[in-house]
């Protein structure tokens, strides 16, 4: 299988040693799965290579033969400001590293150093040029408005102008190779955000999900690891981790907000390393896949509470989508309530019912704790329950009455009453509740006088008495 190539542009390796230019190329590929590289071992085509596009990074060697890696870096700079250069030198000399930084090298490199210092200044450098491509994906996105792949939303029904502003951002930093985050009450459709990522991202391989909550430590690494034959009592095979069957695909893992400190520790290492080992084995292997998480938690609440780590919690939120709950988007209830109830009909073989005008206003009303998966459910609830050409609004009163009986009561602090210098009376209370019901309900008695938990007419008598 040809794999993705990695990062998006390409990385120019210069150097008149050619033993120099193959180890460290497989270095990075071995280290980082850096495998978009490009070589050249001659400095006078360098700027050739270069004016032919594609490459965002060049680490260059200061000592060659005909054109001096310093005055290579001046050109650089002077014809491709965009490119970031990095100077891998033979020599550890402060006044020619302060030089080339003057010169605007991005770092400056001694051969000698560990590995670590080689790799990872390349992936700073790389993280840095894909930062800036997703801003300026980003601005031109917010500028247009357009989206350049609606079809990678299609299942996503929604009008709500902050759902298409989220698109738009899911668009700029969906190839990127960074974690992303993604936050929301449960149901809102956090995994559709992740499946839309996923075919965005350009990655070649599934999409695997994993719901991390309640696995415990060792459960978490195995599933995600994989481990080999006789690893513990009971191993008698090997099994593959999710990061193995992801391949150069996605993982998503949801509910990270439920993992364990132990576990956050492991993730926290595979994300910075991009390297684990499966239990049972020394070997180290590499993830390829791109990671997604999810979480229904509030993160920075568990993060100011100590039980989510600080260095994970700000590593997962280089990218993050806050998706908003329904009742934030009470536009999309209508859209919602159509689309439900085309699906219902078709899966349960029956006509499509049409709803009561009146419906999407009740539901307006509502508070969806459970949000689009709740919505849902009521409608599939109430398709099966179907007779009639109109659909019955029973089945969603009783569902919404239920949830808002077991909606616990504002605790005492909570009491609007409380700030009042002098209490309501009791006609003046009513009058309030009424006022804004009827604001609640757009006007419509029979929702108000739902919302109130009185008949219609009782509420329709109250308001005569009020003229
Ligand atoms: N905007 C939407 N349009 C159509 N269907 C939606 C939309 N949002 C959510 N859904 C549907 O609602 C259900 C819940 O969505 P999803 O599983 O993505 O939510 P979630 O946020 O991941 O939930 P949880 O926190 O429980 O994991 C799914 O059946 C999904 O297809």
């Amino acid at each position: 299988m040809k794999s993705t190539p990695y990062p998006s542009f390409s990385i120019l390796l210069v150097d008149d040693e050619p033993a120099w230019l193959k180890s460290f190329s497989l270095t990075l590929k071995s280290r980082a799965g850096i495998n978009n590289v490009l070589i050249c071992q001659d400095s006078r085509e360098v700027m050739g290579i270069l004016d032919r596009g594609g490459v965002g990074l060049v680490l260059l060697d200061l000592t060659m033969p005909h054109i001096s890696g310093e005055t290579l870096l001046q050109q650089i700079a002077e014809s491709h400001p965009e490119i970031m250069t990095i100077i891998v030198s033979g020599m550890n000399q402060l006044d020619t590293a302060v030089r080339c930084m003057k010169l605007g090298a991005f770092d400056y490199i001694v051969k000698t150093d560990e590995e670590d210092r080689l790799v990872g200044g390349a992936m700073r450098a790389i993280r840095m040029l894909e930062l800036h491509q997703e801003f300026r994906a980003m601005s031109d996105r917010m500028i247009s408005r357009e989206l350049k792949h609606p079809e990678a939303f299609a299942d996503i029904v929604t009008s709500d102008r902050a759902m298409h502003d989220l698109f738009n951002y899911v668009e700029a930093v969906s190839p990127s190779h960074q974690p992303l985050l993604i936050t929301g009450e449960s149901g809102v459709g956090k995994e559709l955000i992740a499946r839309a990522v996923h075919a965005l991202s350009g990655c070649q391989g599934p999409l695997v999900a994993v719901n991390v909550a309640g696995l415990d430590d060792t459960v978490f690494a195995d599933t995600l690891f994989g481990h080999v034959r006789g690893a513990y009592t009971g191993a008698d095979q090997a099994r593959p981790g999710m990061i193995e069957q992801a391949g150069n695909g996605t993982l998503f893992l949801d509910e990270i907000g439920d993992l364990s400190i132990a576990s956050q520790v492991k993730l926290l290492r595979l994300l910075q390393e991009g390297e684990y080992f499966q239990l049972g084995s020394d070997r180290p292997k590499r993830m390829n896949a791109r990671i997604v998480v999810a979480t229904h938690r509030d993160l920075a609440a568990k993060e100011a509470a100590g039980t989510f780590r600080r260095d994970l919690y700000y590593r997962l939120c280089t990218h993050r989508i806050q998706i908003p709950p329904l009742r934030e988007r009470t536009a999309d209830i209508p859209l919602l309530l159509d689309y439900f109830l085309e699906q219902a009909a078709q899966s349960l073989g029956k006509k499509k019912p049409t709803p009561p005008k009146e419906l999407a206003q009740i539901l307006a009303t509502y508070s969806f704790p459970g949000n689009v998966r709740e919505l849902r459910g009521m409608v599939y609830n109430a398709v099966s329950l179907h007779k009639e050409r109109i659909l019955s609004m029973d089945s969603f009163l009783k569902a919404i009455g239920r949830s808002r009986v077991e909606q616990p009561l504002p605790a005492l602090h909570e009491n609007p009453f409380q700030s009042f210098e002098r209490i309501p009376t009791f006609a003046e209370a009513a009058e309030l509740l009424v006022e804004e019901a009827i604001s609640r309900a757009n006007g419509v008695q029979a929702i108000a006088a739902r919302l109130l938990g009185i008949s219609a007419p009782a509420l329709n008598k109250r308001l005569k008495q009020r003229k």
